[in-house]
C-alpha cells in the first residue's frame, strides 16, 4: 500500500448503521423550505455555481446540501464532503451548522479554510515534492511587507533580460505576491535559466530568494498554495486519493477566490469530484487582497458548472430589498431582482438619509432616537449597528457618551485587544471555549446551551467525534474541570486577580497541546498565544470595574450593546436597524481608487439591514463629492432625506 492510499484516514471512522433516506423523500432540516432554484441546485448531479445576493441563505444552502448528500447516501460512507471557506469563523460556522443538523454524519463533513487545507497537504507530503522543490530542513511562515517586495523588485530588475527589465518595476508591490507569485504554476523541474516573461522571471526570482536558496525557507500562504498545487499535479496517486476521499467539494464565498486558489482547485478537483461554489460577485470586497474578478463565472466556465441564481432574501423587508436592487444593478446590470421573504415590523420609513451639522449633533440625535425606539418598541441595543467605511474610533467616544446617558452600552468590534480585533476575539472558538468554561464554573446550574457548546468544542479539540467512549471521557473531564474552576473562582475575586492568572488557571485545566494542535489545524498561521493574550487583555479591561465573575463575563462579551463596526467587518452579519455613518468624502476618500470595490463595500454594509437603514452625513458637500453616485442611487431608490442641521 502506498503512503497516499490512506490519505486522511479514509475509512477510519467506525461504520455505524445509519438508515439512508431515499433522495425523493429527503426534506430540509430546521428550516421550512428552500426556494425552487435552490432545490434544483441542491439535487443537481454535476458541478454547480450558486449565485445569490445578500440574505439568500448561501451558507444554509451548503449545510442543507451536505445533509442531503450524506443522509441519502449519495455521498456514501466512508467518503466525505470537503467544505472550503476563506475565514476560520466561516469554516467553523458551517461545520457547526452541519454537526447540529446531522450529528450522525458530522465526521464525514470536513469544513476548513483554504490555507489549512493547502498547508496540511504540504506538511504531510512535502517529501513527495519533485526533487528540486524538496527542502530537508522545513520552512518558516513569514509574511513579507510591501516595502520588502518593493526592494526585492528593485534588486531583481537590473539583472532581468533586457526586453523585460523596465516592466519588472511596473509590477505593483501590494499585489505582487497574490497576482504574480500566486499566478505562476511551479514547473516540475526548477528552471536553471531565467524565463523571458515578466511574471515568470519575477516569480522565479522570488522562489530563489525565499525558498530555493541557502538558509531556512520562508513561505507565506500563497507559496504554500503553489507548493500544494505542484504536489498534487506531480503526484497522481495523491490526487487520486484526494478525489476518492472527497467526491464532493464545496467552496463558500467564491467571490473571494484568488488566482492561486482557483488554479489549485482546478488542479486538484477539476474534471473529478462534484464541486459546488456559492457566492455573490457584488459582494466582492477582497479585490485588494487578490480576489479574482468574475470568479464565479470563471468557475462555471472552467468546471463546466451549471449556474443557479437564488432570488429569495430571507433577511430584509421588501422596501430594503428594492433599495438593494438599485445598487446591485449598478454593480451588475443583469442582477436578478430579489424577492423578500421577511415581513416588515416597523412603522415609518425603512430608509432615510439624515444630514447633521456636526458629529456631536449626529451622536446626540441618534442616541436619543435609539433610546426612544428601544423604549417604545421593546427592541434591544443589539438590534442596532453603527457602521462606517473606516476610522470607527472617530465615532466611538461620542456615541459611547451619548448612549450612556440612556444607559445603553456600545461595543466597538473594530477595537484592538492584545493583537486581535475585538470582533475576531469574540468569534474565536477558543475564546468562546474559555468564556464558556468560566461561565459554567461561575454558575453551576441552568446553562445547558453553554454546556453543549463547550462539550462540542472539546469533543472536536480531542478528535472524539463519532467515538462514544471518547466523548463520554470528554464529558467526565469537563465535569471535573468545572468543579475545580469553580473553587478557584470563589477564592479569587475578579477585580483583584490579574487576568493572566485567571487565563493561566483555565488553560492549566485543559490539554493545552491538544488545543494548540486544534487551533493550528483550522488556521495554520494562528498561534494560541495570540488568542489567549487578547483574551487576557479583554478580561483585564473589564474585570476592574466588575462586581462579580458573572458581571465580568457579561462585560467581556457585552452582548447587550449597540455595535460599532466597519462595513468590511459587517460582511455576513445582520441587524434589525443599520445606521451607516459618514456618507462623505472623508470616510470614502479612497472611493476613486476602485469605485467598483468601493460600491461593493457600500452594498455589503447596507444589505446587513433587516428592517431599517439610516445613512448619515455631516458634510453639506457630500452629495456632489466623490460618492455622488451613492446619493444618485439612493435618490433613484426613493430614499428620503431629512435635514437635522
Ligand atoms: N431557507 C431558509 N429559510 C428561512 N430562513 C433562512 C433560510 N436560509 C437562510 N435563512 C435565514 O436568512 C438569513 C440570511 O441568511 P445568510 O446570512 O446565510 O445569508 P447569506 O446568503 O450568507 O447572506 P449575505 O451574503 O448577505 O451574508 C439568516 O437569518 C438565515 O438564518
Amino acid at each position: 500500500m502506498s503512503r497516499f492510499d490512506d490519505f486522511d484516514e479514509l475509512g477510519a471512522s467506525p461504520m455505524r448503521p445509519v438508515a439512508m433516506i431515499p433522495p425523493a423523500d429527503w426534506r430540509p432540516i430546521d428550516i421550512d423550505d428552500l426556494e425552487p432554484s435552490a432545490w434544483h441546485a441542491l439535487r443537481h448531479v454535476g458541478n454547480t455555481a450558486v449565485v445569490a445576493g445578500p440574505g439568500a441563505g448561501k451558507t444554509e444552502f451548503l449545510a442543507q446540501r451536505a445533509a442531503y448528500l450524506l443522509q441519502t447516501g449519495i455521498c456514501p460512507w466512508p467518503q466525505r464532503i470537503l467544505a472550503i471557506s476563506f475565514k476560520r469563523d466561516a469554516a467553523a460556522n458551517l461545520g457547526r451548522r452541519v454537526a447540529a443538523r446531522i450529528p450522525e454524519h458530522s465526521d464525514r463533513f470536513v469544513s476548513m479554510t483554504f490555507d489549512a487545507f493547502t498547508k496540511g497537504l504540504v506538511d504531510r507530503f512535502a517529501s513527495a515534492l519533485p526533487q528540486g522543490w524538496r527542502r530537508t530542513n522545513g520552512y518558516e511562515i513569514d509574511f513579507p511587507s510591501e516595502r520588502y517586495v518593493q526592494d526585492f523588485l528593485g534588486d531583481i530588475s537590473p539583472a532581468a533580460p533586457a526586453l523585460i527589465r523596465s516592466h519588472v518595476l511596473t509590477l505593483r508591490p501590494g499585489r505582487f505576491v497574490a497576482d504574480t507569485v500566486g499566478g505562476w504554476d511551479l514547473p516540475i523541474t526548477v528552471p536553471v535559466g531565467d524565463p523571458d516573461d515578466v511574471s515568470g522571471y519575477a516569480a522565479l526570482q522570488w522562489w530563489r530568494d525565499r525558498y530555493l536558496g541557502h538558509g531556512k525557507a520562508r513561505v507565506d500562504f500563497v507559496m504554500l498554495n503553489r507548493l500544494a498545487e505542484l504536489l498534487v499535479r506531480s503526484v497522481p496517486k495523491l490526487r487520486r486519493a484526494l478525489r476518492m476521499t472527497y467526491p464532493f467539494v464545496f467552496v463558500d464565498e467564491f467571490q473571494d477566490t484568488t488566482s492561486a486558489q482557483f488554479s489549485f482547485l482546478a488542479s486538484v478537483f477539476g474534471g473529478g469530484p462534484t464541486a459546488t461554489a456559492v457566492g455573490d460577485g457584488k459582494q466582492r470586497i477582497m479585490g485588494w487582497a487578490g480576489a479574482l474578478p468574475k470568479a464565479l463565472e470563471r468557475f462555471a466556465d472552467a468546471f463546466g458548472a451549471t449556474t443557479y441564481s437564488l432570488t429569495w432574501n430571507f433577511r430584509s423587508s421588501s422596501t430594503l430589498v428594492q433599495i438593494q436592487h438599485v445598487i446591485a444593478t449598478n454593480l451588475d446590470p443583469g442582477a436578478a431582482p430579489a424577492i423578500s421573504k421577511a415581513d416588515s415590523d416597523i412603522d415609518g420609513n425603512p430608509a432615510e438619509v439624515w444630514m447633521f451639522s456636526s458629529l456631536d449633533q449626529e451622536a446626540t440625535v441618534i442616541a436619543d432616537w435609539i433610546a426612544a425606539d428601544i423604549a417604545t418598541f421593546g427592541r434591544v441595543p443589539a438590534d442596532f449597528a453603527l457602521l462606517a467605511r473606516q476610522r470607527i474610533a472617530d465615532f466611538e467616544t461620542r456615541f459611547r457618551d451619548e448612549l450612556a446617558r440612556h444607559d445603553i452600552k456600545v461595543r466597538n468590534d473594530d477595537a484592538v485587544v492584545g493583537k486581535m480585533r475585538l470582533q475576531d476575539l469574540l468569534k474565536h472558538e477558543i475564546a468562546q471555549l474559555l468564556l464558556g468554561l468560566l461561565r459554567l464554573a461561575d454558575k453551576p446550574r441552568g446553562l445547558p446551551k453553554e454546556w453543549r457548546e463547550v462539550l462540542a468544542t472539546l469533543t472536536r479539540v480531542h478528535g472524539a467525534m463519532g467515538d462514544e467512549v471518547a466523548q463520554r471521557r470528554v464529558g467526565d473531564d469537563l465535569s471535573k474541570l468545572t468543579v475545580e474552576l469553580r473553587s478557584w473562582l470563589r477564592a479569587n475575586a475578579p477585580n483583584s486577580t490579574p487576568a493572566r492568572d485567571a487565563v493561566n488557571y483555565v488553560l492549566s485545566l485543559l490539554d493545552t497541546a491538544a488545543v494548540r494542535r486544534y487551533v493550528r489545524s483550522a488556521a495554520p498561521d494562528e498561534q494560541l498565544e495570540i488568542v489567549t493574550g487578547a483574551f487576557e487583555a479583554r478580561l483585564a479591561a473589564v474585570a476592574t470595574a466588575s462586581t462579580s465573575w458573572t458581571d465580568t463575563l457579561e462585560r467581556f462579551e457585552c452582548v447587550d450593546a449597540v455595535v460599532l463596526l466597519t462595513a468590511h467587518r459587517s460582511k455576513g452579519l445582520e441587524y434589525h436597524t443599520v445606521i451607516f455613518l459618514g456618507l462623505d468624502d472623508d470616510q470614502w476618500w479612497a472611493h476613486n481608487r476602485d469605485p467598483i470595490e468601493s460600491t461593493s463595500t457600500f452594498f455589503v454594509g447596507l444589505s446587513r439591514a433587516a428592517q431599517r437603514i439610516i445613512f448619515t452625513t455631516t458634510s453639506p458637500f457630500a452629495r456632489t463629492g466623490r460618492i455622488a453616485t451613492f446619493f444618485s442611487m439612493l435618490d433613484e431608490a426613493g430614499v428620503a432625506e431629512l435635514d437635522y442641521s
